[in-house]
């Protein structure tokens, strides 16, 4: 695929206006720095993981080059696609998952930001195909239910982007386990969407280590819409 294939565009940034190629540097410095924190919070192997930022100014995303390793991301390795997964800017193969993060871009008007990893736990959830209860206050207030499971689909087009978005339609969660393959996260923006990727992995963790003690207690409905309410309308700064 070369840069600009498909769009009627010049290659690269060229023909675009110059705030939207202040606004690519500015989210390449982010969505490379983002990376970074997939490692630290434990929540990939090798190159197993990704992040993309939609632009605000542009029909475009900034996403990782495929199979690159974390310490060798930078702002310049990363690249521009449309919102179709086509390259628009950038000298690497985009992310094998640019497909289905663009989809969800192309049907999730409020989604800014995706994350796709294989954490350990949410993963293993993933393999057994069943959501995490909402057992914890911690789910209540991000998730505001259980976190949903979405169908197995192979890699390679829209059916992991449908996946995600037919299985979120119906669910307050920014995360949803894909069947046998692992957890994608959605936010306003990339670091919303990290921040979902970090928490699910931990109430995945937490919930499976409560069912090895019994049958955790489920939430009341009320109780998870007081919790969601506040922590989304009152927590924090
Ligand atoms: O799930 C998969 C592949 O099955 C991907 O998430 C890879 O694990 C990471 O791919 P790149 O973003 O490096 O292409």
């Amino acid at each position: 695929m070369s840069a600009g294939q498909g769009t009627g565009r010049p290659s690269g940034l060229d023909g675009y206006p110059v705030e939207v190629r202040a606004e690519v540097a500015h989210v390449r410095e982010l969505v490379s720095r983002l990376h970074a924190e997939l490692p630290r919070w434990g929540l990939v192997v090798w190159t197993a993981g990704n992040v993309s930022q939609r632009l605000t100014s542009a029909d475009l995303f900034v996403i990782k080059p495929s199979g690159v390793a974390y310490d060798d991301l930078t702002p310049e390795s990363m690249v521009v696609c449309d919102l179709d997964g086509n390259l628009v800017d950038g000298t690497r193969s985009p992310s094998s998952d640019t497909a289905a993060h663009a989809y969800v871009y192309r049907h999730m008007d409020r989604v800014g930001g995706v994350v796709h990893t294989h954490s350990t736990y949410a993963t293993a959830w993933a393999a057994r195909a069943e959501p995490v209860p909402c057992v914890l206050t911690m789910m209540a207030d991000e998730f505001g239910g259980d976190v949903p499971v979405g169908p197995f689909a192979l890699i390679g087009d829209d059916s992991i982007g449908k996946g995600i978005v037919d299985a979120l339609a119906t669910s307050r969660s920014p995360a949803v386990l894909m069947r046998n393959h692992g957890p994608f996260t959605i936010g306003p923006d990339a670091t919303s969407a990290v921040k979902a990727a970090v928490m699910v992995e931990e109430v995945a963790r937490t919930v499976h280590v409560s069912r090895q003690l019994g049958e955790p207690t489920r939430l009341s409905q009320d109780d998870i819409d007081s919790l969601y309410a506040r922590y989304q309308n009152v927590y924090g700064q």
